[in-house]
């Protein structure tokens, strides 16, 4: 959650002529109301069922750049349908690092609130099995959104060069 997906999302599919779609973004679209207000109103079991409903729709239409949420790998049918059908990139950030960035995040991410410091550090560390299933890893500590396309090209060309080799 809040490691720059959206953010480095966009830019890496401008860089690469691609669409980008956040599925975050769709669903407010479709369901016409805010995350943070479908979490209030309908509850999180609710808003993971639109989640995965979306994600799993979009994950499988080609040549896209797809920023999910950030809970979303932790759903067994995004998973599988991630994995199938795209190159899945974890972008990942030491819990320090993340700290830093907290105060942006609070207001627009419904799981923040209401938690002490220990309860974030704990989901934030409980999550990691499930983003560890992945095409590639990035750390992002310390590199501009820029830096991290850029990084994140070279991981898709090297992706890109070893599924060559395998033809
Ligand atoms: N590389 C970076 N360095 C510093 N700040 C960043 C970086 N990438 C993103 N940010 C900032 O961190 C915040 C969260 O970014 P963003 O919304 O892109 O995260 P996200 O992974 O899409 O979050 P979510 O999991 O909720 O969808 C924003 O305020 C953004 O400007
Ligand atoms: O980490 C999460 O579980 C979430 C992250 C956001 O992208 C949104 O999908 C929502 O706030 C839930
Ligand atoms: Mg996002």
């Amino acid at each position: 959650m809040g490691v720059g997906k959206t953010t480095v999302g966009e830019l890496l599919a401008q860089k690469l002529n691609r669409t980008f779609i956040d599925v975050d973004q769709e669903i407010e679209k479709d369901f016409g109301m805010s995350i943070p207000d479908i979490f209030t109103k309908h509850g999180e079991p609710f808003f993971r069922e639109l989640e995965q409903a979306k994600t799993c729709e979009l994950a499988q239409e080609p040549l896209r750049v797809l920023s999910l949420g950030g809970g979303a790998f932790l759903n067994e049918s995004i998973q599988k349908t991630c994995l199938a059908h795209g190159i899945v990139i974890h972008l990942d950030i030491d819990w320090a690092e993340w700290t830093e960035r907290m105060e942006l995040l609070i207001d627009d991410r419904p799981l923040l609130q209401s938690k002490d410091l220990s309860d974030v550090q704990e989901l934030f560390y409980k999550r990691q099995s499930a983003y560890a299933v992945n095409h590639a890893r990035l750390l992002i500590n310390k590199r501009t959104p820029e830096e991290v396309a850029d990084a994140l090209i070279d991981s898709l060309k090297q992706i890109w060069a070893s599924s060559e080799l395998r033809k």
